[in-house]
């Protein structure tokens, strides 16, 4: 099997999930997903508050009634406090392995309390939002500052289309975005790759980008309530947690336009949705890269995700302030954004994208 490193230099094996289960009321067939895996007992559902009762007790239900053990816990926020009360309740539960059901931060939670007890993990997402659904990698936050950790992939994604297709519209329209920063992400690792010899994929490239690259052919497809554009996004959430895992790093789906979502994080009082910033972010970058940002825009109007700091809900001064902050939020990967920008070509950027009017 190829192996990767991380940052530390240590082995690390290209983790891949086992089983992704894609489809309509595929929820019922989780405890089915759980035998083939071979874990029959003593699982800990990680939901939300509002995704509780949306799938998590039906995902605790079907367990039940299968006689597993079965523990549910209400996780708020992706906290490393939070992560901390439920792996000391999974210890105490003496859980074998864990269920994310819910969404970005409720996964997150799960994956990480899974792989500190060195115990397998399952998510099963109630909305496509963005990647983190099927990567190894959680995001945890202290304050305004988020930290990407890596974890281990989940064993398996059971992904059902009904329940996605009848989440608020806005988070697949962010998965979206998310996808499509595939583009300017690929961008930055290549110039990376060019200007420092980086270690970098083929093949994780070209997986990355050709996922953006079909989903934004088909943008005019992505609608609300439609079961066949959950399908798609799903589909292309997945590929591009493959190509994540083959590259052994989010460089394939996280680069200037990443950094610059992040920076938004720490500055705005109200941050949008992650995938909403990265689609903003990824029409700025594209300028910056000298590429087809009309493209980009044009595709994420289509799907309906924002394309303005308006839409964002994001006050301008963030915008800019964001731009300026963006190229140290992560010193270490080289993006377009070089050593950064001056406060009025950040303002010119914002402007000529029609990002800030
Ligand atoms: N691991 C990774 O690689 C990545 C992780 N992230 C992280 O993920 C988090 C963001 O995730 P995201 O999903 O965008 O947002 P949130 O996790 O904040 O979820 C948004 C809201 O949607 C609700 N929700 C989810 N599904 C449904 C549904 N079917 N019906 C009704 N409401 C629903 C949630 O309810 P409830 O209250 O039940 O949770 C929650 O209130 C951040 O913490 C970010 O840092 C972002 C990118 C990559
Ligand atoms: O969001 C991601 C990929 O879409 C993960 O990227 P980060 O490494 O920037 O957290
Ligand atoms: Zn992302």
């Amino acid at each position: 099997m190829d192996v990767t490193h991380d940052m530390n230099g240590q082995k690390k094996w290209m983790q891949l999930p086992r089983n992704v289960v894609i489809g309509n009321g595929v929820i019922n067939e989780v405890r089915d997903v759980c035998t083939d895996l071979k874990l029959i007992d003593n699982a800990l559902v990680v939901t939300g508050k509002s995704t509780k009762g949306i799938a998590g007790e039906i995902v605790q239900d079907s367990l039940q009634d299968a006689g597993q053990n079965v523990e549910l816990v209400i996780s708020e926020s992706a906290s490393m406090k939070e992560v901390e009360r439920i792996r000391k309740h999974a210890i105490e539960s003496g859980t074998r392995y864990f269920l994310g059901v819910g969404s970005g931060k409720t996964i997150d939670v799960a994956k990480l309390a899974a792989t500190e007890l060195e115990v397998p993990f399952i998510s099963v997402p109630t909305a496509a939002s963005h990647d983190g659904i099927v990567s190894s990698r959680a995001s945890i936050k202290d304050g305004r500052t988020t930290t990407s950790i890596q974890a281990n992939a989940p064993m398996a994604v059971i992904a059902d289309t009904e329940i996605i297709a009848n989440a608020p519209y806005r988070l697949l329209a962010a998965g979206c975005g998310d996808i499509i920063s595939n583009c300017t992400a690929v961008l930055d690792w290549q110039l990376a790759s060019r200007l420092q010899n980086v270690q970098f994929s083929e093949y994780a490239a070209a997986l990355a980008s050709m996922t953006a690259q079909i989903l934004i052919d088909s943008a005019d497809s992505i609608k609300p309530e439609l079961e066949s554009s959950v399908r798609m996004v799903v589909k292309a959430l997945v590929s591009s947690g493959v190509a994540m895992s083959i590259a052994g790093s989010s460089r394939p789906a996280s680069g200037s336009e990443h950094m610059f979502s992040h920076a938004l994080d720490r500055v705005a009082d109200e941050p949008a949705l992650h995938g909403e910033q990265c689609g903003v972010g990824t029409i700025l970058m594209m300028y910056l890269h000298g590429g087809d940002w009309k493209r980009i825009s044009d595709a994420l109007k289509l799907i309906g995700a924002p394309t303005t700091a308006k839409e964002l809900g994001i006050e301008d001064k963030y915008i800019l302030e964001a731009l300026v902050l963006s190229h140290t939020i992560r010193p270490e990967r080289y993006t377009i954004l070089g050593t950064g920008l001056t406060p009025d070509a950040a303002e010119i950027v914002a402007r000529k994208t029609k990002v800030i009017s």
